[in-house]
This record gives structure tokens, sequence and C-alpha cells, in this order.
């Protein structure tokens, strides 16, 4: 098997003397979609923190594209190409939904900006990059009519797609979902589930997202890695992990 895109090893949070997460290890291969699971509190939230910056760990590693990333902060992790939602929704609730997606692709980009300054020409161009790419991504979120809204306007399913739209726009290799479908409705949820297959298969972004709605998860994931009190229960595809006597008895509260 090729080296994974994501390897995170023996990952240890603490929080004084709570163990959020202990010692999870677990691999998201190139091109798959990868959900992690598990019981309220069971520290999939504190698993993404970690992953993405948020968080420093108290111990373990976590390797993308071969190099280490948990000593660096969110922002330089972005810029390696992982990019990751919330489970609150973070807008920039007072900026048009265009300027969402440009402020996100500025911010990825920052390095370029003096180079941008001294070259007028080839700043103009970029800019039109930007926005070309904006537009595309908001026609395929179907928020194009509301470019020019202020993001806080929008619904709630629109926001979420907006999220997902802002994350798209700087071009990960890596997409991190946190509770996508959560307060969607079955239409809503419907649509996400085709759009998280399209960013895979069309855009071949890898995808690594929480979620409890158990039909979305199970209907899309090509591995599911399941938590339980921090601790990793179980690994598998979706059948394996239907199947698992470990990860029935977690999910109804039994010993
Ligand atoms: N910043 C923090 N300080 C202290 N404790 C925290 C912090 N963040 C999370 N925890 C604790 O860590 C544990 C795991 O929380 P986490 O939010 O990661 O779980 P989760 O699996 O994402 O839950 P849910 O599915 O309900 O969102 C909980 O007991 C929580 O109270």
């Amino acid at each position: 098997m090729t080296q994974p895109l994501l390897e995170v090893k023996d990952l240890v949070m603490r929080f004084g003397g709570l163990r959020a997460v202990n010692q999870v290890s677990l691999d998201v291969q190139e091109g798959q979609i990868v959900s992690l699971i598990g019981p309220n509190g069971a520290g999939k939230t504190t698993v993404f923190n970690c992953i993405s910056g948020f968080y420093k760990p108290s111990a373990g590693e976590v390797i993308f594209k071969g190099k280490p990333m948990h000593r660096l902060p969110g922002h330089l992790i972005a810029r390696h190409g992982m990019v990751r939602t919330f489970q609150n929704i973070r807008l920039f609730k007072e900026m048009t939904v265009l300027e969402n997606l440009l402020v996100a692709q500025h911010m990825q980009a920052e390095r370029n900006l003096l180079k941008g300054l001294l070259n007028l020409t080839g700043y103009q161009s970029k800019e039109q990059e930007l926005e070309d790419r904006s537009a595309e991504w908001l026609e395929r979120v179907n928020l194009i009519e509301f470019a020019n809204r202020e993001a806080g306007t929008l619904a709630y399913g629109q926001q979420r797609r907006l999220e997902i739209a802002r994350c798209m726009v700087t071009q990960p290799t890596l997409l991190m979902l946190d509770e996508p479908a959560a307060g969607l409705n079955p239409q809503e949820t419907q649509d996400l589930d085709q759009l998280i297959m399209e960013l895979r298969d069309k855009y071949k972004v890898t995808l690594l997202l929480i979620e409890h709605d158990m039909k979305l998860v199970m209907g899309i994931s090509d591995q599911i890695v399941v938590i339980n009190q921090g601790a990793p229960l179980a690994k598998g595809t979706p059948a394996e992990i239907l199947g698992n006597q470990d990860v029935i008895k977690a999910y109804l509260g039994e010993e």
C-alpha cells in the first residue's frame, strides 16, 4: 500500500486530568472518504483540532504528505493543503458571500502578496483568477445568486454550503468536515452526500469527516474510524463497522 496522505500516530490530548484523546492512530489514503464516528463526547472534535493545528497535541504525531505537522500552527498547516470546517459555522458574517471566498484565498496566498504588489499586471490577473474560481464554486453550491449578500443573512443550510466552497477555493488536498450534515433537512443532506462524493471523484480531494448521520456515513465512507471515550475502538469499511459488536455496544451504552 502507498504511503497514506495523512498519518496520525498515537495521538494524545490532555486537558488537565482528562485524557480527551488517548492513543488514537489513523491513516487516510489519498482519494478516500474517511469518517470519524463515536458517541457524544468521544473526542472526535479534539482529534480534528489536533490534526488541523488548533490544539498542540500532548503527544503523538501528525504526518501529512510525509511531513510532520504536529508542531505547526493551523494557518501553516492549511497552506500545506489541509483545510477544515467547524461544527459551529465560522464565516465572516458581515462580509458578502463572494468576499468570504476572496478572503480565504488571500489568506492562503499571503506569502505571494508582496510579489503580487510589485507586479501589477500579474496581480490583476491573479485577482481575476481568484474571482473566477469563487464564481465557479458559488455555481457549484448553488449560491451564485447570493454572491453580493452578507453571508450572515443566508439560511443555515446555505451557510454550510458556503463554508465548503470557502475551503474548496483554496484548492485543498485534504478537506476535513466537522459534522457537515448537522442541522440540515433531508433534501439538503442528500445534496451534501452528492457534493462530498463529487469532491472526491471529480475534484480528487481526500475527505476526513466527523458525522453523526449514520445513513450518510455508511453510504459515502470508504473507511470508518470509531473512537469511544477518547480511545480507538474499531476501524474498517462500513460493512465491517456495522457488524462490529464493540461498536454496537458503545452506541447502545452497554458495558
Ligand atoms: N478545550 C477543552 N478543555 C477541556 N475539555 C475539553 C476541551 N475540548 C474538549 N474537551 C473535553 O474532551 C472530551 C471530548 O470532547 P470532543 O468535543 O472532542 O468530543 P466529540 O466526540 O467531538 O463530541 P460531540 O460528538 O458531542 O461533538 C469531552 O469530555 C470534552 O468535554
